[in-house]
């Protein structure tokens, strides 16, 4: 088989026991067995590894998940060491070198962080390194979190354009329901790309009606929506996605060589371009811009730049420079792109020809409100 590049995220669930909260030893052990039998197969592979906050309870006897910021990122701290040090130790028994690294949302956002952290992963790949990444909690600001790893580690997927994204969980698949509230649940094994955005939606309603809460489990983060999100977001890059269990982790070893486990999510062609997949979902977008039907068939249909004509409405404070989302007349995202112009001097140009923005802003500025090269369909 060709090397693969491999993303694989286990969640806390998987690593620790729900009833103690101790580290699960044993499935922690088989993972970086398996880990290691795909290193000697020449596979590259980055683990994404949640748990720092729940091992940093279990060191600290704390019974339950803590909800205040200040306190999760105290025991985010206790909890990393710890999971770096056993991870250390079982690696470095078979041999297998690995590096933590350690990223904050804002490293994603800003292009030269991007590209350093690109460079950095592309480093230790080559180096045959298993880089051990979890977004690093104890600096992370609430307002710009990714908030769960399943996020984080379809960004990782991205950004190094994996062919795999595995995403190791505490149930077998995804089902048309949570199997834990609803016993008719149907296991789900197969998705397609273009199926992804009903899928979400279809989910979202069932787990609302069903659970108030977001849907995972005491420990873990984020539940099924975010793996969805995440796999969508994968999906986009060219790399795909599969849902499966984490205390039998060699199931990753039998899907590369074709068997159908877990839920296997499709990939699209891998047609956009990095900078553009930074655009899309490095960048956090600060405000939405409402397009008129127009510039919407302009954006989506006929590859053209934004100009200020199309725009009807802007929403959120935003600098020239910064990520926003287009959206049409109903509210419903259909690109995201970088702005030429901030959300102050949008306000003032929208509506106007292109010739008009130096009369209405006192400055020679760009024709266009986003340029079709910094734009990028949702
Ligand atoms: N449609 C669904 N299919 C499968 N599991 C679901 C679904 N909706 C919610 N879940 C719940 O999501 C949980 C896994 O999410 P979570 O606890 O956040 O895991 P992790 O820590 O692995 O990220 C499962 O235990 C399951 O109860
Ligand atoms: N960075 C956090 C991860 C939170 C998280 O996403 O948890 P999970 O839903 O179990 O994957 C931690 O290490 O505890």
């Amino acid at each position: 088989m060709q090397t693969q590049t491999i993303v694989i995220k286990i969640g806390t669930s998987s690593l620790t026991k729900p009833e103690t909260g101790d580290l699960h030893i044993a499935a922690i052990a088989r993972l970086v067995e398996v880990i290691t039998q795909l290193r000697r197969q020449e596979h590259r592979v980055v683990l994404v590894s949640s748990g720092a906050v729940g091992v940093g309870c279990a060191r600290l006897g704390m019974k339950g998940r803590p909800t205040h910021i200040a306190l999760k990122q105290a025991v985010a701290a206790v909890g990393q060491g710890r999971l770096m040090r056993i991870y250390d130790d079982f690696f470095g028994t078979l041999n297998q070198p690995v590096a933590q690294v350690l990223l904050t949302r804002a490293n994603l956002i800003q292009r030269q962080h991007y590209i350093n952290v690109h460079s950095t992963f592309t480093e230790l790949l080559n180096l045959g390194v298993v880089p051990i990444v979890n977004e690093n909690d104890t600096v992370a600001v609430d307002e710009l979190k990714f908030g769960d790893n399943d996020t984080l580690s379809s960004l990782v997927a991205s950004l190094i354009e994996a062919d795999w994204l595995f995403l190791l969980t505490d149930v077998d698949r995804l089902y048309s329901a949570d199997p834990r509230q609803d016993i008719d649940a149907k296991p789900i094994e197969f998705v397609e790309s273009d199926q992804l955005p009903d899928l979400i939606q279809i989910l979202n309603e069932a787990a609302s009606e069903k659970l108030p809460a977001r849907g995972g489990t005491e420990w873990g983060t984020g539940g099924m929506n975010t793996k969805l999100a995440a796999a969508r977001i994968a999906a986009a890059a060219g790399v795909k996605t599969v849902i499966t269990k984490g205390d039998a982790p060699d199931s990753i070893l039998r899907i590369l060589e074709g068997e159908n486990i877990g839920t296997q999510f499709a990939a699209q062609p891998r047609t956009v371009t990095a900078r553009k997949r930074w655009i899309a979902y490095g960048m956090v977008p600060l405000g939405k811009i409402f397009l008129d039907d127009g510039a919407v068939k302009a954006v989506m249909n006929l590859g053209r730049s934004l100009l200020p004509a199309g725009i009807t409405k802007v929403e959120g404070r935003f600098d020239a420079q910064d990520a926003i989302g287009l959206c049409d007349s109903e509210g419903k995202e259909i690109a995201r792109g970088i702005a030429n112009y901030s959300s102050n001097e949008i306000e003032r140009i929208l509506g106007y020809q292109s010739e008009d923005i130096p009369r209405l802003l006192g400055f020679e500025g760009e024709d266009t409100v986003v340029h079709r090269d910094n734009l990028v369909l949702s």
